[in-house]
């Protein structure tokens, strides 16, 4: 194999973003060819670069990706993911305010989904966020104590 060790390895930090759409709706977006695991669906985002806030990066990446500018997002959850090619920091933003509607700027195919989502294969490192999803939808249709 290739590459450093995979004990030695440093993680990556990755930016990802949930657009939320008011009805619930999320965007989800497939893996551009020559990625690894091209053809998988995730959700939108990228590395950050040296030296880059996650906010920046989050800007950044879908400008570049879906021609978007990012107008309010939060940290939600960060999950680190050991695969084959890289160990990755996954910090997961959610969206609820952007400017412009998503275009696949680097031949990736988008789709507006609600659970439970009709695009496959999901990344192994985007599947989790879908059960947080359902967790938060569980949460709030469960009465108040
Ligand atoms: N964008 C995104 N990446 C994810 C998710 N889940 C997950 O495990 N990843 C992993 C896949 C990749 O190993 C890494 C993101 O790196 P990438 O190669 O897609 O990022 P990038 O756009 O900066 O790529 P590049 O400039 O190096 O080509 O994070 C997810 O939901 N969205």
């Amino acid at each position: 194999m290739s590459g450093q060790p995979k004990a030695q390895r440093e993680p990556v930090a990755v930016a990802v973003g949930l657009m939320l759409r008011q009805d619930g709706a999320f965007l989800m977006a497939s893996r551009p060819q020559g990625k690894p695991y091209a053809g998988y669906w995730e959700f939108p985002g990228g590395k950050l670069e040296a030296g880059e806030s996650l906010q920046h990066a989050l800007a950044r990446e879908f400008e570049e990706e879906l021609g978007v500018r990012v107008r309010e997002a939060q940290f939600w959850k960060s999950l680190r993911v050991d695969y084959p090619h890289a160990l990755v920091d996954l910090q997961f933003c959610r969206i609820t305010a952007w400017d412009g509607e998503p275009l696949g700027l680097e031949g990736q195919q988008l789709s507006w989904q609600s659970l439970p989502v009709t695009v496959g294969p999901v990344l192994p490192g985007a599947l989790p966020v879908l059960e947080w999803l359902a967790e938060e939808r569980l949460k709030r249709s469960e009465p108040d104590q």
